[in-house]
């Protein structure tokens, strides 16, 4: 019987994961966390997808579900045509895993033996080995630089060697979790071409990031988890459509309070007010209907406060993102299409 591929590289369908954890010693007491309540997806081969979220979405626990290290409680995933629970071992010979931060890496050693040790762990044939680690260094823009040890690397350069570990075996689907948390802007603009090379190379990727910039500028298709379910999903264009009759008033803001962006909310007009801190400076981030001039009520809502600049401009995936995240806080049904509703539907 002919053997043929899978259609998708990754599908979920109702994916669900709870966890338990007890606390207390002498009044023992157990405490459950959904962390992803019903995930629906489906990742084409070849495709850079992005998975964005706040802090405690489900980002991870998604992703760990995919790639095999958790289990989900209910609901089914494939990845290129493996069931994740059934088959995990031949869904772990086709991915490959890499996480941002510090671990993963042996600092006393130089980039070629952590790159020799671990495909020796892949079970990369010795033969092909040297070969192999030359194109990742040369992929991941280390070429050169492989005899130095890594405790004396930036974090770009751990950033893209923790790559170049995670493509040793040729995975077909590469998990990328925040892969330039920490990294600065020039690496990770470096970091982003590697991983535009990826998918230039055919590879597919899933990719977690806080930074909308890079979603934005890398993703064919993101998805918007909150509260551990999809709240929205589509090509960057078509989130940032969802806030097209917006103008966006951003605003540089010195001790404005929660009393503020209340009262800014309240104005006719506005459809979301965000701010985000840096040491004393705030920055606020008004949404409002196209057209409607709110330069001057903002301003009186913020009477008393210390300003600088004030700019309006065109909303980004930034804003978009905002506009979705906001929206299930507030407790609003998402209506996003998904596979399993779909085909229901059809
Ligand atoms: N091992 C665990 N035990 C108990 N609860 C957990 C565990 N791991 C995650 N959680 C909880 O599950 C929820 C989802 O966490 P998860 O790490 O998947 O979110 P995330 O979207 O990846 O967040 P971040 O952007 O902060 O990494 C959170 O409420 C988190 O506290």
């Amino acid at each position: 019987m002919p053997v043929t591929e899978a259609p998708w590289a990754i599908e979920a369908f109702g994916l669900r994961r709870t966890y338990t954890t007890r606390t207390g010693f002498l009044r023992p007491r157990t405490t459950e966390t959904e962390a992803v309540r019903g995930i629906d997806l489906q990742v084409a081969r070849g495709e850079l997808f992005g998975l964005l979220g706040p802090n405690g979405a489900g980002k991870t626990t998604t992703i760990k579900m995919l790639n095999t290290l958790l289990l989900p409680t209910s609901g089914t995933a494939r990845v290129l045509g493996h069931d994740v629970a059934c088959e995990p071992v031949a869904v772990r010979r086709r991915i490959g895993y890499v996480f941002g931060g510090d671990r993963g890496l042996y600092d006393r050693l130089t980039a070629l033996d952590n790159l020799r040790y671990f495909a020796e762990l892949h079970g990369v044939e010795p033969r092909d080995q040297r070969r192999r680690i030359a194109e990742l260094l040369e992929l991941v823009g280390l070429l050169g630089r492989e005899k130095e040890r890594v405790e004396g690397y930036s974090r770009g350069m751990r950033q893209r060697l923790h790559i170049a570990r995670g493509l040793l075996h040729r995975p077909d689907v590469l998990f990328l979790d925040e892969p330039s948390i920490g990294v600065d802007p020039v690496a990770a603009r470096d970091l982003r071409r590697t991983v535009a090379d990826l998918r230039a190379d055919g590879t597919t990727v899933l990719l977690t990031t806080h930074y909308m910039a890079e979603a934005d500028e890398l993703c064919d298709r993101i998805a918007v988890i909150a509260g551990g379910t999809i709240r929205a999903l589509g090509t960057p264009g078509r989130l940032k459509s969802r806030v097209q009759e917006r103008d966006v008033l951003e605003i540089e803001a010195y001790g404005a309070g929660a009393e503020h962006l209340d009262r800014i909310r309240a104005l006719p007009g506005v459809r979301g007010a965000a701010a985000e801190e840096r040491g004393s400076l705030q920055t606020l981030t008004v949404q409002a209907d196209r057209g409607a001039d709110l330069h001057a009520p903002v301003l009186a809502a913020l009477g008393g406060i210390r300003i600088g600049r004030v700019v309006t401009r065109e909303p980004t995936l930034e804003d978009a993102y905002i506009a979705i995240v906001e929206e299930a806080d507030a407790g609003v049904p998402d209506d996003e299409p998904t596979p399993a509703r779909e085909a229901a539907s059809a």
